[in-house]
């Protein structure tokens, strides 16, 4: 088509003239000449945002990013080899993602089909995106039918991303440069991107709605369990409390109902309390589930994860033997560290215990060593005051704690790896404060080896998803009575970082109950913090941070309140990392 051709045309539509143009492509001519003041035989450049502002949308979208990263993968393997860009943009229109072939990178810079370039309607006339973004449908806008002569090579095709709550979030897009002229051309490329989405809404609602019951569905039982069409997320009383978009047109397809908020039973002739009969163990085909207006669907209910999680927690303590059963509370990573030490514990190899000071290295090694039904005497040595290993040594000691190895001194060095070669039955488990790395630096390698054989890291106790658990533990143990604590009391403990960890946790009670007049520790009576953190050595590195969002269920203001930071360093660091909720 012509330059000319399009003009004209453009000018007919708006005179109201059927030239057979899609009518959703009309309507947005229309919205670009009446709304948006635009003239379609300027040729603008794709509109294209400075470095900070890019840098602030893609800050924003990270999650959004992580979540669509592995349907765009999927899809761009789909469409390899055809000469397609896929786009993720937001729900401003900027484009944050970017999948395609880099060596036609400058073609498609000069396009805007790139990281950082905006596609609004009102910035670039009928586009893809900006489409999408208006009608919130899916849309193709092939050559001819972009408004402005700039963007008429181009075929795009894209599709709304919306979120748990029905609010669009994001638009995914694929584009050609140039491609085969029938619109027809794009169906394929529509199918995909339709799917794309969907697949990524649900990936979104599974991981936002771990806690509650999910129910995915379908119209006909055919890859209900891998690939539904629709999902709800309902919680404990049966009220819908996250969606897909094709939830909405499968159960209201006259869009009259707002899903978010109502009860399963205003669609569906069934309760909350039926859904256990659409788990996984019936056939897809016996799973119908009617509606309320007499269609039928077919049903697919996910338990809640955390009952589960928790009940599989209770079972793994309740197979670890003896004092390593009763170490921790519900905490997940540490179930797994007492999983494996409950494993080493029967055998000889070396361990060493990593940890800040007071996070109960040597009470763990000490439960180990009763893990073990062999072990004759533990005998625990500390490396600071070591001089000359041998005349501590018990004859009887089996097991054999080294406290603190990287205090040990050239010289202990020297007589301990003398006292280990004759007494080569010795359990030996060791523990430092610093990273196992650091050890490299300070003892000698052939110690080193003696020493490490499996490592075991305890977390600092801020970065504690059983911090409740361990309070209670603690306080029962330094109080006779029944001595509670007042919600406030308790949230000043869990605010604190705990520099001394544990030991600093038991000081810390000891003196309130000592103090407290009363049955109930109040906020007054929790004397204050005597060791702080250096802010800067606080949740430092990236795995220290991510260990703390985990422990905290990724709540920015816990870690916010357990680091004594705010919210928006937690949010910076958290960006700097390169972390964001799962869900
Ligand atoms: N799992 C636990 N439950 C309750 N109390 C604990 C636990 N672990 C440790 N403690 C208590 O915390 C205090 C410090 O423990 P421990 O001496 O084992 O720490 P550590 O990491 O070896 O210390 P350091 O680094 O100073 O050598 C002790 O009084 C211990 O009883």
């Amino acid at each position: 088509m012509h330059d000319s051709d399009h003009l004209v045309e453009i000018d007919r539509v708006l005179n109201g003239v059927d030239t057979g143009r899609d009518s959703l492509v009309t309507a947005s001519w229309q919205r670009c000449i009446e709304s948006y003041g635009m003239d379609p035989s300027r040729r603008e450049p794709a509109h294209i945002l400075s470095q900070n502002e890019f840098r602030e949308h893609r800050e924003q979208a990270e999650r959004l990013i992580a979540t669509a990263r592995s349907g765009l993968q999927s899809l761009f393997d789909q469409v390899a080899g055809q000469n397609y860009v896929l786009l993720l943009a937001d729900d401003k229109g900027v484009c944050v993602d970017f999948f395609g072939d880099r060596s036609f990178e400058d073609d498609l810079r000069a396009a805007g089909l790139y990281t950082g370039y905006k596609w609004t309607e009102e910035l670039a006339g009928t586009n893809g995106v900006g489409s999408c973004l208006v009608t919130q449908q899916p849309v193709t806008i092939h050559q001819g039918d972009h408004f402005s002569l700039a963007h008429t090579p181009l075929s795009c095709t894209a599709a709304p991303i919306f979120d748990t709550k029905g609010t669009l979030a994001a638009v995914l897009d694929v584009s050609l440069l140039r491609g085969p002229s029938p619109k027809s051309s794009q169906n394929l490329a529509m199918t995909l991107v339709t799917n794309s989405t969907r697949r990524v809404e649900l990936a979104n609602l599974m991981a936002a709605t771990r806690r509650d019951w999910v129910l995915r569905f379908s119209v006909s039982p055919e890859f209900l369990e891998v690939d539904p069409e629709a999902a709800v997320a309902l919680d404990g009383s049966g009220r819908i409390v996250g969606m897909t978009s094709g939830a909405q047109r499968l159960l209201s397809p006259e869009g009259g109902g707002k899903l978010i908020g109502s009860r399963l039973e205003d669609w569906l002739e069934m309760s909350v309390d039926d859904l256990p009969d659409f788990m996984r163990g019936r056939p897809s085909e016996q799973r119908i589930l009617r509606m309320t207006d007499g269609r039928a669907l077919y049903g697919h209910a996910i338990a809640p994860q955390t009952p589960g999680m928790v009940s599989m927690l209770r079972r793994r303590k309740a197979e670890l033997p003896g004092a390593l059963g009763s170490f921790a509370g519900p905490d997940a990573s540490l179930h797994t560290l007492l999983a494996k030490s409950a494993q080493l514990a029967s055998t000889n190899v070396p361990l060493l215990i990593s940890g800040e000071t007071g996070t109960g290295k040597e009470k763990l090694a000490r439960a180990i060593y009763l893990a073990d039904p062999r072990a004759g005497g533990f005998q625990s040595v500390r490396c600071g005051g070591l001089v000359d290993c041998e005349p501590f040594l018990d004859a009887d000691a089996r097991t054999l704690f080294l406290r603190g190895i990287e205090d040990l001194t050239p010289q202990s060095q020297t007589g301990l790896l003398s006292v280990l070669e004759k007494r080569p039955e010795l359990r030996v488990i060791a523990s430092c404060r610093c990273a196992p790395s650091a050890l490299a630096d300070v003892l000698r390698t052939d110690l080193l080896h003696r020493l490490v054989g499996a490592t075991l890291a305890l977390p600092p106790i801020r970065n504690r998803a059983d911090l409740d658990w361990l309070i209670d533990r603690v306080l029962r143990r330094c109080s006779s009575d029944d001595i509670l604590l007042s919600p406030l009391a308790r949230a000043e403990l869990k605010s604190r970082p705990w520099a001394g960890n544990i030991r600093e946790l038991e000081h810390v009670l000891e003196s309130a109950v000592a103090l407290c007049e009363g049955t109930c520790l109040d906020i007054a009576d929790i004397p204050p913090p005597a060791l702080l953190l250096p802010s800067e050595q606080q949740a430092a590195g990236t795995a220290e941070l991510e260990a703390l969002l985990t422990a905290c269920d990724w709540n920015m203001s816990e870690v916010a309140r357990r680091l004594g930071l705010n919210r928006s360093t937690i949010l910076r660091r958290m960006r700097k990392a390169g972390l964001a909720a799962p869900y």
